[in-house]
Formats: C-alpha cells, structure tokens, sequence
C-alpha cells in the first residue's frame, strides 16, 4: 500500500496593518484585524511533509532537522489535533471507506529556507505549511479560509499566510472564533507590480516575543485602546480600497502610519517594548526624505515606498517594482553591504550595484552612513500566492519515517 504522505510549502506574510493583541489567547483571537501581503515562496518558504502511519506511536515533529517537542495542550498539538477532528468529520464520517487517518499518529518534518524565529515570520509561514500539508493529507475539501481557523491557533499572523496576494484577518466577535478567519482582499495577479525589500539588521532570536510582548500591551496600554477603536477600522477600509485602487501612493501613507503607531503601542507598554534600534530609524529617515522628495509636484507628488516593522529591528521596505533598483541604491549607500547583494530579478546586471548615486534632489545628511554590516543582507522579493502542494520529489520524510534533510 502506497504511503499515506503529503508535502507543501507555504509563504511568509508581512503585515500593513499590524496584528497586536488578542482577546483570547487560547484560541488566539486578536484585539483587531489585520492586513497582510503574501510574499513570493520563490524567495521565502517553510515546506512541510506530513506522513500519518499506523505503525507510528505517537505526533513527532522536526523543524530544520531537530526535533521539537509537541506540548500537549501546545499550540502545534492544538494544530494537529484539529486537523484530524476535520479529517474525521469532513471526510471519515461521510465515506465508510476512506482510511482512518484521523486514528494514526503522524510524523512532521519542516525546513524553512530563511532564518527560524529572527523577526521573518517563520511562524506565520511555519504553522501555514503545517496547516497545508495535514490538509493535503488528510483530502480536506475545506478552503483555505477554513484552514486559516486552525493555522491561526498555531500563531494569529499565520493565518494569512493560506491565501496569497492581499489578505486581511477578520478580527470576528463570536467567543468560539468561527468568525476570525483570512480573507483574500486581491490575489497577487491584480497588483503583481508590488515588491519588497527585506533588511535584515538582525537575524538573531529577539528579546520579548510577540506573542508575551503584545499580551503585556493588553494588559498596560491605553494607547492601545484607542488604537483598536479609532484607527484600525478606517485603516482596513482605506488600504483595502487603495489595494482594489492600486493607489500605491495611499497604500504606503496607510502601512508608514500603521507601523509607526504598533511600534508607539510597544513604547506606550509598561514595562515599554522596543523592538526598533538606531539602525531601523535610519532607514525610516532614508525613506522618509525618498518620499519628501517623491511628494514633490515636479517628481509626481505620489510616495515610492513604504517601511513597515515588525516585532524585531528589520525592515521591510514596500514599492513598485519600478523604484526598487533605485531604493536599493540608495539603501546600500547609507548601509555597505559586506556581502555581495544577491539579485532574484537581475536588476543590476553583471556590473552588479554601483556605488549608489543619490536622487537628484535628496538631502544627504538625513542618516550618517553605517558601518558595513549595519545591515546584514537584503532579501528581494515580491507579492505572491498561497501554499503550494508539491511531488512527492519534495518529500522531507524517507521511507523510515524520519526526517532526510538536516541542517
Ligand atoms: N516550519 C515550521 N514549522 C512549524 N513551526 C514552525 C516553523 N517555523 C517556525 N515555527 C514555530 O515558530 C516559532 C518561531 O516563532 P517566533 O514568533 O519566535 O519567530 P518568527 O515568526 O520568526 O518572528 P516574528 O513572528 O516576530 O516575525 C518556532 O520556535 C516554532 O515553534
Ligand atoms: C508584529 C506582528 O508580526 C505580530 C505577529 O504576532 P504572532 O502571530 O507571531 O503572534 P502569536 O499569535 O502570539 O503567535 C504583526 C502581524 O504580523 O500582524
């Protein structure tokens, strides 16, 4: 009998308007709702094998080769065990012949192409792949909205990361959660021109997670408050409209003013929680003065780019593809790279990055220029689709069961 086994990748997702707080934490149901864009798992992915067996004794899982330990009452055997709940409702109890998968153990092994729990998502993208490939195994006919129920109690910002081009999570009011699921604002096909420039400034574990950071801003921030109540809903109505606009110019008005105000919660915290350092400021400075420039009526008067942070020091930089040649110029200008830059969509040809010439216009001295490996690498990418099931070529399970791949 073949193998009952399923492989699938799934992207990371960077918030515009940002997820930070949750009105139960078991389920993990937020405080608001989010929006997100997919980004392309050509650059960035975690993939996932899932192998349920009736020989294996219990839920195992290896994540970049290690084993984990699956907590029981954690939020990976939530994941699991909700997924075999559908396997069992969906697809056992309505065909007396399909196999009891719902009854086997199963054994999961994940790899993530990109740094693990460094501030680039790879819980939104990890706990997607888990999602996705239990699907696939288990022949779920449930939509990725469905799916984005379960991946959300593995980690909230996961759930957007089962759709891809432009996804919001409905924030949802039923105490059960049914209703705080992801939604897909635009597939990727109807704004495709969107790319993102990931500076890595750091890529080591932070201090304060997310998930304790935004419980201490529930506890302590009034600001919170009347960021939850006066400025996220108008927010998602004017980014979505902007996304259905291609109105690039207010899409990056929204998502500046969104970043700045999460990072203004963490300050407005008790103990306060900063995830920014001086070299993420700079780089707000750089765009900043980018845009200045770009507002101007004889250069369009629209912005070029948008910064938006997570909980952690990187920066994600947001723009038409048109303009990203120019940022990364001017980014490599302020911030020398100590590696070579590596270029996904050959913009620099084989001459690679010049020395950077500024934009006509553009006031020097807005940020000093740092130190090579101030900022550690850039990662070009841009919007993308959702998770991917792939051939059984990909698989990261051997035929024992066990992991193949190591890193
Ligand atoms: N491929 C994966 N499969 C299953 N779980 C994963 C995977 N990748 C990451 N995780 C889980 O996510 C945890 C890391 O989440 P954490 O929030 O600390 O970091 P991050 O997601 O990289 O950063 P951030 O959420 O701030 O962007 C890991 O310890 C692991 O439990
Ligand atoms: C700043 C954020 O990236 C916070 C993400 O928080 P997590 O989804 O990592 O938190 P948990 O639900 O506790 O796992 C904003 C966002 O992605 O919307």
């Amino acid at each position: 009998m073949a193998p009952f086994i399923a492989t699938t990748s799934a992207p990371v997702n960077i918030a515009c308007i940002k997820y930070w707080g949750k009105r139960d934490t078991k389920l993990i149901l937020p405080t608001n709702s989010s929006l997100s864009v997919t980004l392309d798992q050509d650059h960035l992915r975690s993939t996932t094998t899932s192998r349920a067996d009736p020989s294996f004794k219990e839920d195992r899982l290896w994540l970049n080769g290690v084993e984990e330990n699956i907590k029981s009452g954690g939020r990976m055997a939530t994941c699991i065990s909700e997924m075999k709940r559908m396997r069992k409702e969906l697809v056992e109890d309505v065909d007396a012949s399909a196999p009891k998968l719902s009854t086997f153990s199963v054994h999961i092994a994940s790899y993530n192409n990109f740094p693990t729990a460094a501030g680039l998502a790879s819980s939104a993208s990890g706990f997607a792949a888990l999602t996705a490939s239990l699907a696939a195994l288990y022949a779920l006919p449930s939509p990725p909205t469905t799916l984005s129920l379960i991946a959300r109690q593995g980690s909230g910002s996961a759930c957007r990361s089962l759709l891809g081009g432009f996804v919001a999570w409905n924030a949802g009011e039923l105490a059960s959660g049914l209703d705080s699921n992801a939604v897909q604002v635009a597939p990727e096909s109807h704004w495709p021109d969107i790319h993102a420039l990931i500076c890595v400034v750091s890529d080591t574990k932070k201090g304060t997670s997310s998930t304790s950071g935004m419980q201490r801003t529930v506890e302590t921030s009034a600001l919170l408050q009347h960021r939850i109540k006066h400025c996220v809903p108008q927010r998602m109505a004017d980014i979505s409209a902007a996304i259905l606009a291609r109105d690039f110019d207010r899409f990056a008005e929204i998502t500046m003013a969104d970043s700045n105000q999460f990072h203004a919660v963490c300050l407005d915290t008790a103990p306060p929680i900063f995830y920014m350092n001086d070299v993420s400021r700079a780089i707000i400075a750089v765009i900043e003065e980018y845009n200045r420039v770009a507002l101007l009526p004889e250069n369009g008067g629209k912005r070029k780019a948008a910064y938006t942070y997570d909980a952690g020091p990187n920066a994600v930089i947001y723009a038409p593809a048109a303009n990203i040649k120019e940022i990364i110029s001017l980014i490599i200008h302020y911030f020398p790279q100590q590696d070579a830059f590596k270029d996904p969509f050959g913009l620099f040809g084989t001459a690679g990055v010049g020395s950077g010439a500024l934009v006509s216009g553009f006031n020097e001295s807005v940020a000093k220029t740092w130190e090579a490996g101030a900022v550690k690498g850039l990662i070009h990418t841009r919007v993308g689709g959702g998770p991917r099931v792939l051939g059984p070529e990909e698989s990261l399970l051997g035929d024992n069961g066990l992991p193949l791949k190591t890193v």
